[in-house]
């Protein structure tokens, strides 16, 4: 009975230290979800839950393996996340690769190799700094933003692949973050929004990170966060380290920093739980609330 109603597509459920996707292979059969869908199946009580869903494809670039969409529990697509490619390219490791592969994603070409049994390191570009870049709305220095939301002031914006700014502060768990953090992501200088990071330097190789991100939600952990947070605290003088850990409510990642601000991200990838999708996914989600 179990098969019959659980006949959809095959789904495996993955996360980088609790930051979780529901990944799903469409690199034969295409898998074009609707935002509904989407919604759907992230959502923690209607459906399988997840910070995102990530659909493979086939490549649209010589030199990828495979491509990589992301998209957020809104269905909105992201450009990149970091902990979803280290859990993407596991996967893709598993199918015999020699020990390193380039993903494809809206935000670039990521090289990925496995340093360790269940530890993906991932290569990347150069950050991009500049106002358009990020983007913002306004030309501005974007070391130290004109923007403050009660203790999170002077955020620092760099795009990693996706837009961050960075807010250092004196204690990172002091901060209401769900409460203070919307103010910046939604801020008219910041038309595409951005990934909040709430950074505490506690050595000059150690941070401690919360990232409130785009749509609106607090992960266990951000890859992309995690390097933009180092890149910012190097560039703003606060440390000269060229590695550092990055202690996530989830875990620790490690960046390492290589000439021209390129780093090398490493950390743990897991697989949860393997699963089918529902054979007909629903166009809209209703949720009951009682009373
Ligand atoms: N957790 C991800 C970042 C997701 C960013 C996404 N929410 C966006 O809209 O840019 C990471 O590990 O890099």
């Amino acid at each position: 009975m179990l098969s019959s109603i659980h006949a959809g597509r095959p789904f495996l459920k993955m996360h980088g230290l609790g930051n979780d996707f529901v990944v799903v292979d469409a690199r034969t059969a295409p898998f074009r979800p609707s935002t509904d869908a989407i919604r759907f199946i992230c959502d923690r009580h209607v459906g399988i839950g997840g910070d995102q869903l990530l659909v493979i494809e086939p490549p649209t670039v010589e030199g990828a393996h495979s491509r990589m969409r992301i998209y957020n529990v809104d269905g909105t697509e992201a450009p990149t996340c970091l902990n979803a490619t280290r859990c993407v390219v596991w996967l893709l490791l598993q199918e015999g690769e020699n020990g390193s592969l380039v993903l494809e994603t809206l935000g670039g070409l990521i090289e990925g190799l496995q340093p360790a049994e269940s530890q993906i390191a991932l290569r990347l570009g150069a950050p991009r700094w500049n106002w358009e870049a990020i983007p913002l709305a306004a030309a501005c220095e974007t070391l130290f933003l004109d923007l403050e939301s009660g203790p999170l002031a002077k955020p620092t914006a760099v795009n990693v692949g996706n837009p961050h700014l960075v807010c250092f502060v004196e204690s990172r768990d002091a901060v209401d973050v769900p409460r203070w953090a919307p103010a910046l992501q939604n801020a008219p200088l910041v038309p595409e929004g951005a990934n909040i990071g709430v950074a505490e330097l506690v050595a000059p190789d150690r941070l401690r990170l919360v990232v409130w991100e785009r749509p609106g939600i607090l992960t266990q952990a951000c890859g992309s966060g995690a390097c933009a947070a180092v890149l910012a605290a190097r560039r703003r003088g606060l440390t000269s380290e060229d590695r550092i850990t990055v202690e996530m409510p989830g875990g620790v990642l490690e960046v390492e920093v290589h000439d021209d601000e390129r780093l090398v991200l490493t950390g743990p990838v897991a697989v949860a739980f393997a699963g089918y999708l529902p054979l007909t996914l629903p166009q809209t989600v209703s949720v009951k609330v009682a009373g």
